[in-house]
């Protein structure tokens, strides 16, 4: 019988690494599976697991570089995770400053693509779009692309389409922090209004005052582990005791305690946290059966994977062969009939190939 679930958002051993590529050439090969040199490896999560209710706001915090952004972009399906399981029940909306926003269209199809991929119809969009134009309010740069905008302009528009598309989870990941005070108070009551809804949210921010004011609990993200998760009075203080023990650090200290944190995301090994996991389990529940396989299955049942598998290697390195083959056909001049009855015609192109420019005397 299915178990009644009681959270919005579940996240569970999420991990994600991030291959640090020297060129996009690199890239490419690793992509391919070429790549023949190591790749420096960094974990930008090692092992998240965290749930939220529906109707709760949960506050993201934590130094910069510490995961918050990796993570919200997970739960919000924009980049997938390396391992783990996120089940999200909802239409997710995010609104960060640095994602989301096409800087080659204008505000005005922004809006329309933005709304079109949260799966709103045009007629539904048309009877927005009023709405969106005179919360974002920034007049005739609705018709400029948005790369012309500046961040505060970006993070106007994009909380404005979050905001009116009706996301029955809304991840907000630092919008508020590079706008006016005029915006900021407007901000701060649509999310009011969201929480009276009962909608969920996320919301990260730097700034421990907008938590407070926001946020039922909040999650401290500490270089890629969940340090913390509880009220948000008791996790806001023990960060802020964190962040003056660092500032007390003289700069040696820092620059060593943060080289320190960083080496530790790059030697992370998920074989041994997956066992730790398996033999953690095993512990607290001994009756259980098959435990390595299901945590196995739980680490990467779910996952898609953002190298190819070897069937579509095999698949594409035919797809390639096939392309030159008929290119070589074409230029040859003979017929497919013809090459596949005799493929040595190949090597011997026909003369009737008309050079570009010239008149055929064969016709
Ligand atoms: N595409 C990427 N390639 C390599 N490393 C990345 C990539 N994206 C993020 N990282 C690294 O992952 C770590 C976490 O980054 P993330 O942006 O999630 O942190 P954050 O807590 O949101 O930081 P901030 O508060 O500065 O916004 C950082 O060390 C960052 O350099």
């Amino acid at each position: 019988m299915a178990t009644a679930v009681d959270y919005k958002i579940k996240v569970e051993n999420v991990t994600k690494e991030y291959e640090l590529f020297k060129t996009q050439t690199d890239k490419l090969k690793s992509f391919f599976a070429l790549n023949r040199k190591p790749v420096p490896h960094f974990w930008s999560l090692m092992g998240i697991s965290l749930e939220v209710k529906a109707g709760e706001t949960l506050g993201l915090i934590g130094v910069n570089g510490s995961g918050k952004s990796t993570l919200s972009n997970i739960i919000s399906g924009i980049i997938p995770q390396t391992s783990g399981i996120v089940d999200v029940r909802g239409d997710t909306s995010i609104i960060a400053i640095r994602s989301g926003l096409r800087g080659n269209l204008t505000g005005l199809e922004n809006i329309r693509l933005k709304a079109l991929m949260l799966g709103l119809t045009n007629e539904e969009i048309d009877n927005l779009m009023d709405d969106i134009v005179s919360f974002a309010d920034i007049g005739d740069f609705l018709y400029q692309p948005v790369k012309s905008y500046s961040s505060g302009m970006k993070s106007r528009l994009g909380f404005s389409i979050a905001a009116h598309v009706n996301p029955d989870i809304l991840i907000i990941d630092e919008a508020l922090s590079v706008g006016d005070d005029t915006f900021y108070q407007k901000c701060v009551d649509k999310i009011t209004e969201f929480k009276d809804e009962g909608k969920t949210i996320i919301f990260v921010s730097h700034s421990l005052k907008q938590v407070e004011k926001l946020c039922d609990r909040v999650a401290w993200i500490h270089y890629g582990t969940l340090k913390e998760i509880g009220q948000t009075a008791e996790v806001v203080q023990n960060y802020k005791d964190f962040v003056k023990w660092f500032k007390s650090l003289d700069k040696k200290e820092k620059h060593s305690f943060q080289r320190r944190m960083k080496e530790n995301q790059k030697a992370f090994d998920i074989d041994a946290f997956q066992a730790d996991v398996v033999k953690q389990r095993e512990a607290a529940h001994p009756e259980e059966k098959n435990v390595p396989a299901k945590v196995k299955k739980a680490f990467y049942g779910s996952v898609i994977s953002e190298k190819m598998s070897v069937g579509n290697q095999l698949l594409t390195w035919a797809a390639v062969v096939l392309l030159v083959l008929l290119c070589w056909v074409n230029i040859s001049g003979h017929s497919l009939n013809q090459v596949v009855k005799d493929p040595s015609v190949l090597i011997h192109p026909t003369e009737q190939i008309t050079p570009v420019g010239s008149y055929s005397k064969s016709k």
